[in-house]
């Protein structure tokens, strides 16, 4: 006798990013409904046959009053959750051009906060990812090459100040750990004045020993040795990742993001093979957090890598000077 587990539906939700002045519109779901009390982006439920951008102009008409014309919906993140006794697709989507005043049309308060301040745990648990994509820029800076530590800081310096970058992770493989945290204590008041979060790369020691690193990002070789996450939950946690066992154990130790390649061909790996961007959007759409694409991109590709279900494009080529 065989023992099927029964097929359970996934619901297919339309979750609403609505922003304005850089705020977001978050609403608090009603005590006696799956989720209750805790606080939501607007959204619900796509209806048989409806798209999920006409699901995502209904639902924010019928609970917030606003008119969202659908050609502004842009992509943000998908999300495969398993609640126990509801498995969901949160389906997630963004608008800049919602017209009118909101109201809790369902008598729920709705608020505008700040990404900064959407916190975890006041949200379903399938909304963390949600609130990592919106904190996360679309675009991960990485440092080049350089002769020099000397050369890599000046890089870094004349990088940022032609195209800023709000998050830099500071990779230079080719140096020993006492030379990289020196070079990263060096590079941290640097992407300060630029209001850069600078992330060292390596190692869990590296980000222990450089106060005033935003983050780690943890290279697979380091990231296979973790078993939980090896920084605080205020901390960015990166994790460079190649397949779909790879983004598991990722999220297994609590990364925020990964990133994913190589997407083609690129010089500072050369001889690995690329995956294309189809088996890019295939890994993404099962990949429950931000992931970028990685390899061989500039920014001509960022609309591909958004359209795949990406966070966006990571990479050396579109700031760092002289690569
Ligand atoms: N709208 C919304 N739903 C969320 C979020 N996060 C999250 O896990 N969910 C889950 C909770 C629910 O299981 C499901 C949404 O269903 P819902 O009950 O709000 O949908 P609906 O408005 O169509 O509901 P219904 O009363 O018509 O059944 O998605 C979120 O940020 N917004």
């Amino acid at each position: 006798m065989t023992s099927a587990k029964p097929l359970v539906k996934e619901i297919h939700v339309a979750v609403a990013v609505i922003v304005r002045n850089g705020q977001v519109l978050i609403a608090r779901r009603p005590d006696h409904v799956h989720q209750g009390g805790l606080l939501e982006f607007p959204g619900g439920k796509v209806e048989p046959g409806e798209s999920v951008q006409a699901a995502l102009v209904r639902e924010i008409a019928e609970e917030t009053g606003l008119r969202v014309p659908e050609a502004s919906l842009e992509p943000v993140i998908g999300i495969r959750h398993d609640y126990g006794d509801k498995q969901v697709f949160l389906d997630v989507w963004a608008t800049r051009a919602a017209e009118g005043e909101p109201e809790g049309r369902e008598g729920q308060p709705v608020e505008w906060l700040g990404p900064d301040r959407l916190r975890d745990q006041d949200f379903p648990a399938a909304n963390r990812p949600i609130i990592r994509a919106l904190r996360l820029p679309r675009q991960l800076a990485i440092t080049g090459t350089a002769a020099s530590a000397d050369q890599a800081i000046e890089r870094l310096r004349s990088g940022l100040a032609d195209v800023p970058q709000s998050l830099v992770v500071l990779r230079a493989p080719a140096m020993t750990g006492p030379d990289y945290r020196q070079l990263a204590a060096a590079a941290v008041p640097v992407c300060e004045a630029a209001s850069t979060g600078l992330i060292v790369h390596g190692a869990p020691g590296f980000f222990d020993g450089t106060p005033g690193a935003r983050g780690l990002h943890l290279p697979w070789r380091e990231a296979i040795k973790q078993v939980e996450r090896p920084v605080p939950a205020d901390a960015w946690l990166g994790v460079s990742c190649h397949d779909a066992m790879e983004i598991d154990h990722a999220v297994a130790i609590g990364a925020d993001y990964v990133t994913l390649g190589p997407v083609k061909p690129t010089r500072s790996h050369p001889g690995q093979l690329a995956m294309g961007w189809e088996a890019f959007g295939a890994l993404v759409s099962g990949a429950p957090l931000p992931v970028y694409g990685l390899g061989g991109l500039g920014l001509a590709d960022l609309s591909e890598a958004r359209q795949r279900g990406g966070q966006g494009i990571a990479g050396i080529r579109f700031w760092w000077p002289e690569n």
